[in-house]
């Protein structure tokens, strides 16, 4: 095929955004430094300078219309804009509302075959005339998600449409994807919706060419999967892709002590039921998902979850009202006391963002030390079975009840053994988005709750917390 010659994205001028391609959202009442790297606005990913768009397509969960239009540039708000929502009811109705004033918007309503599912994926297309450009995040299509949080973006290359030198694409696929099998697993996660305006992006996806992909797809869609779709989805998925860290890396007799205890850290914005222990699925499933398949030797790694306390949200940037974000209900948090031993705060002060509420989902592993990073994901999935899934049938199906998306980023895939993870911000490390070590609760600590009050102490607008 020719040869695509490396087209010039400004994505690229931001420092260190090359290889990983992983950025923050912008912060108001941050110094600028911390906002100039790895961070980007929507307005930014939408300008003019990454592309000239054609149309695109915004998955996502929470939408405000007016707003996100607004965000496009002006010469581009009158492109077709495809909204993949979960909206029901009477938020379907608001929803509608919201788009009749725009004629180019149309409104695709993923299924929702399960109870208590929700559409949490966030993800854009933008078809620009030069290719097609991906991104995989965190945020809601509202402004508060944009403003004084912490959110997680991976934004893709401009893939290139493939050059019509066959008669077909099926022919040019098999070397059109990339060696994490990005476009196929992207195809299988769209194909769940079984959706005809979804048909137009699955053919325009196979028409590009996205061999420089070099993140893995880690989703989730409502279903109970067995035999062949068994590892497609889910924690099975992330367990498939990140066993080879385990297997070939770090097996080495020498190694093998050290790397049987090598932290895991869970990092979400929300927490499920996760039954009465943490044996009923924190350590037998979701910890063993992310352990050796092969428990020929007793693999214990440990887990550390970070999840703001009260105090971490009344000290935040937004104050009380971070919590709004944080759904984290009391009659969830009463039935499982024994989840506090794991928790540690939201600390991000070497990216100026300790006080910069989170919303992103992150789940790494590291060495004992915290100098190498096994693999990292950033997802819009949080601790929950219905994100993640429940083995069901005698560990023969994983029932899963909503629509996730996230990237991974494995070592191999940038010709690495792992990752550096080192304290200064200017180096080459991997960019986490919070401090490590994590910092543990203190005695008087709590994990926050949205649905109580909080009325002794005053937050950063010295505003209190009266949930109606
Ligand atoms: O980003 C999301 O996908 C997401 C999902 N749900 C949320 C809820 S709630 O629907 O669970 O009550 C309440 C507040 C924020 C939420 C949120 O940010």
């Amino acid at each position: 095929s020719t040869i695509q010659l490396k087209r010039y994205d400004p994505i690229d001028k931001i420092k260190h955004s090359l290889p990983y391609r992983f950025f923050l959202t912008t912060v108001k009442g941050i110094p600028d430094e911390n906002n100039a790297l790895n961070a980007l606005s929507l307005k930014e990913i939408l300008s003019t300078q990454h592309g000239q768009l054609i149309q695109s397509a915004q998955f996502n969960y929470m939408f405000h219309i007016d707003w996100l239009i607004e965000q496009y540039p002006s010469e581009f708000r009158q492109k077709p804009l495809l909204i993949v929502h979960g909206c029901k009811r009477d938020e379907l109705a608001s929803l509608k509302a919201e788009c009749s004033p725009y004629p180019k918007i149309e409104l695709c309503s993923a299924d929702m075959p399960i109870p208590f599912g929700t559409h949490h994926t966030k993800m854009m297309f933008l078809l620009y005339t030069e290719g097609i450009r991906i991104v995989i995040h965190t945020s809601n299509l509202i402004p508060q998600d944009w403003n004084q949080k912490t959110q997680g973006i991976w934004i893709s290359p401009i893939f290139p449409k493939i050059s019509k030198t066959t008669d077909d694409y099926s022919t040019t696929t098999a070397n059109s994807d990339s060696h994490t099998n990005f476009k196929r697993d992207l195809l299988t996660y769209l194909d769940r919706y079984s959706s005809k305006q979804l048909q137009f992006w699955m053919q325009t996806i196979l028409e590009h060419d996205m061999s420089s992909a070099n993140v893995h797809v880690i989703s989730s869609v409502p279903g109970r999967f067995t035999g062949g779709d068994f590892q497609k989805f889910g924690h099975l998925k992330l367990r498939q892709v990140t066993i080879y860290c385990t297997l070939k890396t770090y097996l080495g007799i020498d190694k093998q002590e050290q790397y049987q205890s090598w932290p895991i850290v869970g990092q979400f914005s929300s927490i499920g039921s996760l039954g009465k222990d943490a044996d009923q699925w924190l350590e037998k499933e979701f910890l063993t998902t992310l352990k050796q398949l092969n428990s020929s030797y007793l693999e214990k790694p440990e887990l550390k979850l970070i999840y703001p306390s009260v105090e971490n949200v009344r000290t935040s940037l937004e104050g009380y009202k971070a919590g709004g974000s944080l759904p984290y209900s009391m009659n969830t948090a009463m039935r499982q006391p024994w989840l506090n031993k794991y928790l540690y705060q939201w600390h991000s002060d070497y990216r100026n963002r300790t006080h910069a509420s989170p919303h992103i989902k992150t789940y790494l592993r590291t060495s004992n030390d915290y100098k190498q990073l096994l693999w990292f994901l950033v997802t819009s999935a949080n601790l929950s079975k219905a994100a993640w899934g429940s083995l069901e049938k005698d560990n023969t199906q994983l029932f899963i009840r909503s629509y996730e998306i996230g990237v991974l980023f494995l070592p191999k895939n940038f010709s690495c053994s792992s990752f550096p993870i080192l304290d200064d911000k200017i180096s080459d490390s991997f960019p986490i988005p919070y401090d490590l070590p994590p910092t543990k609760y203190e005695a008087k600590d709590k994990p926050w709750i949205v649905d109580i009050p909080y009325t002794s102490q005053r937050d950063s607008h010295d505003c209190t917390w009266n949930p109606h």
